[in-house]
């Protein structure tokens, strides 16, 4: 059994602190809508970590922030024991949906973001050649998006984000637009990569059994835009997605965001 431990003494180095951020949007009719309202988030070097909520809590909002393409209006980032701005930090984006250039083939595609880099273009190839070996589709480097199923277009959003060999990987509900099937193959991947790469990865999801099945750690957002809850997933690996061990920790933390819900609702 795997059993990696993160976030002790020795690794801590490269984690990710932020303090008393918080995220209001002005809506079309002039209203404030608070998004993240003064949440603080530790995420340890080389963890998986990830945020729930339901729809519309500021999930993708604080993975947006922490992307640099949307400024907060309060709060402070550290990375590595160091004040940083959130569009400083190494960070790769996976979006819900792979976002790709139905005109460009695959390598093409993951060039576009190395081109931004001061790289040579053996540099730049040699990238393209080990992303697509890592996330298993270098044979299809001259393919276009279009004539590859969906969980290879995820794949190829997945190479794209790692081509610049960050050092966190955020992913916005990556699998959730794919069979079952096909997501829990590329689950299997990702846990893989995570374990081969030793990147930290910053995960939302709706989904509370992929959320179990492979986080370290789980953050609860609600409407209010709060934290309310935060689980260490203690289960050995490699997990079995139907294991009873994980369903009862599903069930238990169902438990916990009903309950908190219907707290919030009556007040
Ligand atoms: N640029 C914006 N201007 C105004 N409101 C916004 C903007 N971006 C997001 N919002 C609103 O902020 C709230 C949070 O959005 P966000 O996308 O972060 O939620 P989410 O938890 O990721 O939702 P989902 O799970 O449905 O993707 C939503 O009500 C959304 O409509």
């Amino acid at each position: 059994m795997v059993n990696r431990t993160i976030a002790s003494e020795g690794d801590d180095l490269m984690s990710i602190h932020v303090t008393n951020l918080s995220k209001t949007f002005t809506e079309d009719e002039g209203e404030e809508l608070v998004v993240l309202d003064d949440i603080d988030v530790t995420v340890g070097d080389g963890e998986f970590y990830t945020v729930m909520g339901p729809s519309g809590c500021g999930k993708s909002t604080l993975l947006n922030i922490l992307a640099g393409t949307i400024p907060m209006d309060r709060g402070e980032i550290e990375y590595a024991g160091s004040p940083i701005s959130p569009t400083d930090l190494p960070v790769g984006y996976v979006f819900q949906e792979p976002r790709l250039l139905n005109w460009r083939t695959v390598g093409e595609n993951v060039d576009l973001v190395l081109r931004e880099r001061d790289l040579s273009k053996s540099q730049r190839e040699e990238r393209i050649v080990d992303v697509l070996e890592m996330v298993g589709l270098h044979d299809e480097r001259e393919s276009y998006p279009l004539r590859l199923s969906g969980g290879m277009r995820q794949r190829v959003g997945i190479a794209r984000a790692l081509a610049v060999d960050p050092s966190i990987l955020l992913m916005d509900e990556p699998f959730s637009s794919l069979d079952e099937l096909t997501a829990r193959n590329l689950r299997d991947d990702l846990l893989d990569l995570w374990k081969s790469t030793e990147k930290t990865i910053i995960f939302v999801t709706h989904d509370i059994s992929e959320a179990v099945y492979l986080s370290e750690s789980v953050t609860f957002l609600d409407t209010r835009g709060r934290i309310f809850h935060q689980s260490e997933i203690e289960h050995d690996r490699p997990r079995e997605p139907d294991d009873p061990a994980l369903l009862e920790t599903e069930a238990a933390l169902m438990k916990t965001f009903f309950d908190h819900m219907a707290t919030i609702q009556s007040v």
